[in-house]
């Protein structure tokens, strides 16, 4: 295999975007060697810039990262999006020529993306290129579980006829990713200024909303808002991911890049994972700041776990999660009460559900069902996004809302994409919401969602502490 193909020949991409109905897909996977997941994500950059994602798993355990872009899938502006989306990705898969011979989740032809948190929301300019509904089937795509490296490289073709070449094209590839150098930078972002947009009108509107709770039928509204920060310099989307990876180490860390924006962010909160006929979500609502003296953290989270207002907030997200999966599982197992979840700056209440799902259960069907969680939306859930509609005056975008992967064989893992922001070119906005009960008190929760800007204010600022 030669080396002289120049990397510019990668920019060249067998792209096909449109629903042309005579491609079919020809996927396969190797083992490769160790490479660092931010490597990957970095290799020839300007060729791949605006079609990447980046995925790491709470535990750690799961690295996701797809460079290129071989098919995206587009979803109407209703709830029919999970289904339009899972009904596109069978129809590719059942077709597929598949060589894939390893059985871990994740490797293999996977669809990454996410939903809007809301079809009918008023749309901003920073969403413009997420829309609705938006999911890769990555080119090239790099999947490490447990300390070994799969290659996935994905082509849209009419015939088998270039296999030759797509399989030399492939190793060109690998050879030239093991001797890529990282190129991403490892200065700070140097923020010129923050816009923490409307926040005494927030602060007003949440009084409102309390005062509404404790009139009406109305027990919970998650309400948002957001932060608009200018640089010197455009962000890199590298940067920002590694200092997140460093960081918060027990949360998702994702990036899906969308043209020039790029949303990311280091969210704690599954939403649903899937493997084979296991099934676990994530109940996570309550928060309470953290303390560096040990005795006050425990203090703290003691006080959380007894806190009538929080277990509230936190009982509304399980019930509701409990009914949503109750349909698809054959057993299921909730503690009964809930634990605490601290990461660097926060500690929140959580209550795992798991269960066993009954055969044909998809996963884009249990998110659409369990989306919004009232972690992010409300109770009732319609009441609440009313609410939410009409009095958080935002665009929330791909923020709060369902974002993950899922492959070929059913498996799959989506979070509620919080603690998160968009960066493009020299601007970011950032969103952070809290859940409103009756009782909550304006101050503290605005003082919580500034909590909640914290881990990506920290991760561009480069911050350690
Ligand atoms: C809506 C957010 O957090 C949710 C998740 C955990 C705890 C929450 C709370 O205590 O209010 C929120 O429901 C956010 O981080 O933007
Ligand atoms: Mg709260």
């Amino acid at each position: 295999m030669t080396k002289s193909l120049s990397q510019a020949n990668f920019a060249i991409e067998t792209e096909h975007t449109s629903n042309e109905g005579i491609d079919k897909l020809f996927s396969y996977t190797f083992k490769i060697d160790s490479r660092h997941p931010i490597d990957f994500f970095t290799y020839n950059q300007p060729a791949f810039t605006g079609r990447r994602f980046f995925w790491k798993s709470s535990d750690q355990s799961s690295w996701i990262v797809g460079i290129g872009v071989s098919h995206v899938f587009y979803g109407k502006n209703t709830n029919e999006r999970f289904s339009e989306i899972q009904e596109q990705w069978e129809t590719l898969i059942n077709d597929a020529e598949i060589e894939n011979p390893y059985e871990i989740p994740g490797t293999g032809p996977l669809l990454f993306g996410g939903f809007s948190f809301d079809p009918e929301s008023k749309k901003e300019k920073e969403w413009q290129s997420y829309g609705n509904s938006l999911f890769y089937l990555p080119k090239y795509m790099l999947t490490a579980n447990d300390e070994q490296y799969y290659l996935t490289i994905n082509f849209m073709d009419q015939s088998a006829s270039s296999k030759g070449m797509l399989l030399d094209e492939a190793f060109q590839f690998v050879n030239q990713l093991e001797n890529w150098k990282v190129t991403s930078s490892d200065t700070p972002i140097n923020i010129k200024d923050s816009d923490e947009i409307g926040k005494d009108e927030w602060v007003h509107t949440v009084k409102d909303i309390v005062k509404d709770l404790t009139e009406t039928d109305l027990q919970k509204v998650v309400f948002a808002r957001k932060m608009k920060l200018r640089f010197a310099d455009q962000a890199s989307s590298s940067y920002v991911l590694q200092q997140l990876i460093d960081q918060q180490p027990t949360s998702f860390i994702f990036a899906m890049e969308a043209e020039e924006s790029c949303f990311l962010g280091a969210s704690p909160e599954r939403l649903v994972k899937k493997t084979g006929d296991h099934v676990l979500s994530t109940c996570l609502a309550g928060s309470m700041g953290r303390s560096k003296n040990v005795d006050k953290d425990n203090e703290l989270g003691n006080f959380l776990l007894k806190d009538k207002k929080n277990l509230f907030e936190h009982e509304l997200v399980v019930s509701m999660i409990e009914n949503a999966l109750k349909p698809y599982c054959v057993e299921m197992n909730i503690p009964e009460k809930p634990i605490l979840m601290k990461t660097p700056d926060i500690q929140h209440l959580y209550t795992p559900v798991s269960g066993k799902t009954k055969p044909e259960s998809s996963i884009f069907q249990i998110v659409k069902d369990l989306h919004p969680t009232p972690a992010l939306g409300g109770v009732p859930t319609n009441a609440a996004m009313k609410v939410i509609r009409e009095k958080e005056n935002m665009d929330r975008g791909f923020y709060a809302a369902p974002l993950g992967w899922a492959d070929y064989r059913g498996n799959g893992e989506f979070i509620v994409a919080i603690r998160s922001g968009i960066l493009k070119e020299k601007e970011a906005v950032l969103f952070a919401g809290c859940g409103l009960v009756p009782g909550s008190v304006p101050k503290d929760e605005l003082v919580e969602t500034g909590i909640k800007f914290l881990p990506m204010l920290r991760a561009l600022r480069g911050e350690k502490e």
